[in-house]
């Protein structure tokens, strides 16, 4: 496994809960500027690899590396770090509206904090505007700056994945970490979303990295760099899309075994 200094790297990361081992030995590098996804069957140790990076579960044995350094994830220190995230759902801040929800992101960039922003305390004023400037930016790129006042409540689904979306992107994290993207949205969402995921590693606020778990193949298939597939904690296919597709251990671990490896 060639290691990029910038990107994140999991080096052997095993995880296990009492006696079931969710993750065993991973080892996946997400390169600069690269969208990886990780794909695999229900209980295949997706979700669990996505929290040992944002910090939720610690890994049993392994380490984790990003920029080239050990990396001890905090959920709460996680944007400080570089790394902006999704979760299933949406997770908005409900009593804010979807510039404000934006402008959250980017607290940890802001000298004098958002809460004092929020409050309008004198000297938050230049932060403030350049916080709700740079929210009001994102809202325009993704085609919502319409929304900027709603509460997130009153928005469609499809609408309030977009600003969750803004919302890790304003802290302009370098690397970018998305649990299912897809999950809830339809065919034209979908479409849409592609469109925009594959545009996010050349972002000219410094670009990206996107680690993106998900059940939904052909998004995957179709906005991913890499793919790396997971079968019972263990990585069993790492590569382009077109490589990943066509392997027969893939499609035994969704469909189980072929009939000729049935009958051998
Ligand atoms: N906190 C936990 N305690 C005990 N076992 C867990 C815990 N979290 C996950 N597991 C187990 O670890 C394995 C991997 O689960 P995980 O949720 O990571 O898989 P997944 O690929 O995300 O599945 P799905 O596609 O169904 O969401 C499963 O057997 C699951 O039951």
């Amino acid at each position: 496994m060639d290691e990029d200094p910038h990107g994140l790297t999991l080096d052997g990361v095993t995880v296990q809960f009492g006696g079931l081992t969710a993750l065993e030995d991973v080892r996946l590098t997400v390169p600069p500027g690269k969208v990886v996804g990780v794909i695999g069957p229900n209980g295949a140790g997706k979700t669990t690899l996505f929290n040992v990076i944002c910090g939720f579960v610690r890994p049993t044995r392994g380490e984790l590396r990003f920029g080239g350094r050990t990396l001890r994830p905090r959920p709460h220190r996680l944007a400080a770090l570089g790394i902006g995230r999704t979760l299933q759902g949406v997770g908005l801040f409900a009593g804010l509206s979807v510039v404000e929800n934006v402008m959250a992101g980017a607290t940890h960039t802001a000298r004098s904090g958002f809460t004092s922003a929020l409050l309008g305390l004198p000297r938050s004023d230049r932060d403030e505007r350049r916080l709700r400037d740079e929210a009001m930016a994102l809202l325009t790129q993704f085609g919502i700056a319409e929304h900027a006042q709603a509460e997130p409540a009153a928005l469609p689904y499809p609408v309030r994945k977009k600003v969750a979306l803004a919302r890790a992107l304003a802290a302009r994290p370098r690397l970018l970490l998305l649990d299912e993207p897809a999950g809830g949205l339809g065919a034209e969402d979908i479409a849409e979303l592609a469109e925009l995921v594959v545009t996010l590693p050349g972002r000219d606020d410094g670009g990206h990295s996107v680690m993106l778990v998900e059940h939904h193949m052909d998004f995957v298939m179709s906005v991913c760099d890499e793919v790396a597939v997971l079968d019972f904690g263990r990585l069993i296919a790492v590569g382009p899309p077109e490589t990943v597709r066509d392997d027969p251990a893939v499609a035994e671990a969704y469909l189980g075994p072929t009939l000729e490896g049935r009958t051998a």
